[in-house]
């Protein structure tokens, strides 16, 4: 049985003046599913993302969210659960307000859609701490007061906010040490298992979306040229390309570099 997409992209077209930057792209999202989306530096990932945020620009195709087409409906104009589509993104730093502490960052989109009374979502927020596993008194510091590890642990608590079905996470562990983006990864699959959330999860790097995908598309140059079952398509050695983008990943520990071996002996054997 095949479950029905919460989000579907089709062929969607992003055009910047002359610039053809996204090509037909078609994507879609099952509830409770992780779709890796790949690909190297300016292929296109982080337009896809905004144009389903509603932030960014489409030029031609529709983006359809549990039966409603979103298509550049910007985020104040969304209803019902596309309202609560979230974001988290590499740099929580300066995705955070400096200026508030973390209680007011979290309270703030809810107490904006309406969705708690100021009172009740303070009880939340102690909530969504504990979902991330940041202590209570987190509630009232400042951004800079954290690690980057718990700043984004911040960022994903606010995504997690207004209880949202999908969560774009573009390059959510890139500016992360080894170490902070696996157990980062980690709080990303706990939630998923706990709460039913879809992720979009952008990356550059195939070896750490296939540690949390279960399908993967693979973009270049404005087109998805490859999408499927994980297993598929990171082992396919008809897909040089994707072996090549597993030999761009960082070989800073033992399972990339085993990773990068794989797919360098994949090429090898495919040419
Ligand atoms: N607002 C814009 N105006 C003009 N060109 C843009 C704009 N936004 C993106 N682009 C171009 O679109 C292309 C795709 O950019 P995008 O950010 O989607 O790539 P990406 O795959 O996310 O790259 P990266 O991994 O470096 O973040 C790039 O060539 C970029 O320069």
């Amino acid at each position: 049985m095949t479950t029905a997409p919460l989000l579907t992209c089709e062929n969607l077209n992003v055009s910047f003046g002359s610039h053809h930057v996204l090509k037909d792209a078609s994507i879609d999202i099952r509830p409770g599913e992780t779709v890796g989306l790949v690909g190297e530096s300016g292929s296109g990932k982080t337009t896809i993302g905004r144009a389903i945020l509603g932030i960014g620009p489409v030029t031609s195709g529709r983006i359809v969210f549990d039966g409603q087409d979103i298509t550049g409906v910007a985020p104040r104009n969304r209803t019902g659960d596309a309202a609560r589509i979230q974001a988290v993104f590499q740099d929580p730093y300066s995705s955070l307000n400096p200026a508030m502490t973390v209680e007011e960052t979290l309270i703030e989109p809810m107490v904006y859609r309406g969705l708690y009374a100021p009172v009740d979502a303070k009880a939340r927020v102690r909530d969504l701490l504990d979902q991330v596993a940041l202590p209570a008194d987190a509630a009232h510091r400042y951004p800079r007061e954290f690690s980057g590890g718990q700043r984004q642990r911040v960022a994903i608590a606010r995504a997690l906010a207004l209880s949202p079905r999908l969560v774009i996470c573009d390059e959510p562990v890139s500016a992360l040490d080894l170490s902070t983006q696996a157990r980062v990864m980690d709080l990303f699959i706990d939630i998923q298992n706990r709460t039913g959330v879809a992720y979009l999860f952008v990356s550059h790097d195939l070896a750490v979306v296939r540690h949390i995908s279960h399908r993967v598309a693979v973009m270049r140059s404005g087109e998805i040229v490859e999408f499927g079952n994980c297993d598929q398509v990171t082992s396919n050695p008809k897909h040089p390309y994707t072996q090549r983008l597993l030999l761009a990943a960082p070989v800073a520990d033992p399972a990339r570099q085993a990773l990068r071996r794989e797919a360098f002996e994949r090429l090898s054997a495919a040419s």
